[in-house]
């Protein structure tokens, strides 16, 4: 597979900030002689544009978090190519955080890993802590934390640089109801800053909140 790489200056898709085609995926379970390989993305592909919200749904087992890895370069396609325009931020389906570091440490080790000043990543801290609603949680280790509180700093961790394009996978599954709907006012003002957000969703009321919605099945995506 092609390497992710920036669509070059300008490409006359010019609103376009992350194209993946012809992505294909295959499992391969167990041992010889009951080797089982699973097909699970034949040839997807999807298109996310400035100020897009966009939605990916399909079943269970479709396919959807091995697609969202294999864009966001965590896990190698079989074939099929990514291509990037700005910088990305990934909130994975299960955290990954450090169980004895505080929200305050981990916001203090990832603003060093993505190369933010001091006072920039001190800026968004605050600006996350304040739209999650979790500063009082600022000191508690992360294994102390309840289900949703995890869920809000692995979101907050992922939006920390401000990247471009957002992916994020099942991001509100453990939020309570003023959390959800904070969710949305964020995603909100990412639409309307030009950047662009495709979230995994399970729940058909969320439909109305997207701009468009893609479906994956059986390998391949299509416009739902
Ligand atoms: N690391 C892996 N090794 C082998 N098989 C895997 C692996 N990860 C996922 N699979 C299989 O690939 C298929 C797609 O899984 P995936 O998690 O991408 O689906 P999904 O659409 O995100 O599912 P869900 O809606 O349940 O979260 C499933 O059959 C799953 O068992």
């Amino acid at each position: 597979m092609d390497t992710i790489g920036n669509l070059p200056a300008g490409s006359s898709n010019v609103g376009v900030v992350l194209a993946a085609s012809g992505i294909s995926k295959t499992y391969k379970q167990g041992v010889w002689p009951f080797r089982r390989r699973n097909h699970v993305l034949e040839g997807a592909g999807l298109s996310l544009n400035r100020g897009e919200i966009v939605g990916l749904v399909g079943e269970n087992g479709s396919g959807k978090s091995t697609l969202m890895q294999i864009l966001v370069g965590a896990l190698p396609a079989d074939a099929g190519s990514v291509e990037l325009h700005g910088s990305m931020g990934y909130c994975p389906q299960r955290p990954v955080v450090f169980e004895r570091l505080t929200c305050d440490e981990h916001f203090e080790l990832f603003g060093v890993a993505y190369g933010l000043t001091r006072e920039e990543r001190r800026a968004a801290q605050a600006r996350l802590y304040d739209d999650l609603d979790f500063a009082r949680y600022a000191d508690e280790r992360a294994d102390r934390l309840s289900g949703g509180t995890l869920a809000k700093l692995n979101l907050a961790l992922a939006l920390l640089p401000d990247p471009m394009v957002l992916l994020l996978d099942e991001p509100y599954a453990g939020f309570d109801w003023d959390t959800y709907l904070r969710f949305w006012g964020m995603v909100g003002r990412r639409r309307e800053s030009g950047q662009a957000v495709l979230v995994i969703s399970h729940f058909i009321a969320d439909e109305e909140r997207f701009d468009r919605i893609i479906e994956l099945r059986e390998g391949r995506t299509a416009p739902k």
